[in-house]
């Protein structure tokens, strides 16, 4: 099962233990950087973005790791319309309920959890350590960075980032391209496009 990985960054070196670690026994990086970097990890990079473009039908999976929400969301939707078959990537030492979903080009990393009707769009992480709690909706391209908690009900826009050990109140709605903060407890809602910090989280100054 071969695997293709656009993005060579610390972030895709761990998608990539995370692909082996769920079956994929072939895997493949294309970065921009490709010519001054040809391996990360054991894990050859042999082209460029343009050329994963090319040769999309040669992968029996392709996912976008680039920690950028827009730059992951914008390649995971023009890979689609090339016609590369995207996939999940979802850690066995995960526990992702089987009453959620999660859209293709998502990665659940490892001590994750995703708990009863919480869906996902395309090209989301959950990343390592955290947890997605009952009937969250997270639309493309979010970040739930490591160590994050979102309350059940809780609602994040496209591209919403939530920093590394954040928490979030039940039922919250979080706008597009919102960036919690890391370590912020959020107990309202937050505008799109707005940065939040602190115990409880306000708007950064
Ligand atoms: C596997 C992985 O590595 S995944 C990646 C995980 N990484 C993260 O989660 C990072 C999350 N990012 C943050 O928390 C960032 O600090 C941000 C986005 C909130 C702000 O970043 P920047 O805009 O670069 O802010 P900057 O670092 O310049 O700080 C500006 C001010 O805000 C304060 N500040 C920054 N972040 C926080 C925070 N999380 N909580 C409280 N205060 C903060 C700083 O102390 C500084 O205050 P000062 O002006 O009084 O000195």
């Amino acid at each position: 099962m071969r695997l293709a990985i656009l993005g060579a960054s610390g972030h895709g070196k761990v998608v990539a233990d995370t692909a082996r670690a769920a079956g994929w026994s072939d895997v493949t990086f294309f970065d921009d950087a490709w010519v001054g970097k040809r391996f990360v990890t054991h894990h050859p990079i042999v082209g460029d973005a343009a050329a994963l473009f090319r040769s999309v039908a040669e992968f029996d999976g392709v996912i976008v790791a680039i920690g950028n929400n827009r730059v992951r969301l914008d390649k995971t939707r023009a890979l689609f319309d090339a016609g590369a078959k995207l996939v999940s990537v979802v850690h066995p030492a995960s526990v992702v309920s089987e009453l959620s979903a999660i859209q293709e080009g998502s990665v659940v990393m490892a001590g994750a959890v995703v708990q009863a009707d919480a869906r996902l769009g395309i090209a989301c992480i959950v990343n390592t350590n955290a947890s997605v709690d009952h009937d969250c909706e997270l639309a493309d391209g979010v970040h739930i960075c490591p160590g994050v908690a979102i309350s059940g009900d809780v609602v994040g826009g496209e591209c919403a980032w939530f920093g590394v050990g954040a928490s979030v109140r039940q039922g919250l709605r979080i706008g597009a391209d919102a960036v919690i903060g890391a370590g912020a407890a959020v107990v309202k809602d937050v505008e799109a496009g707005t940065t939040v910090v602190g115990v409880p989280a306000r708007p950064a100054s």
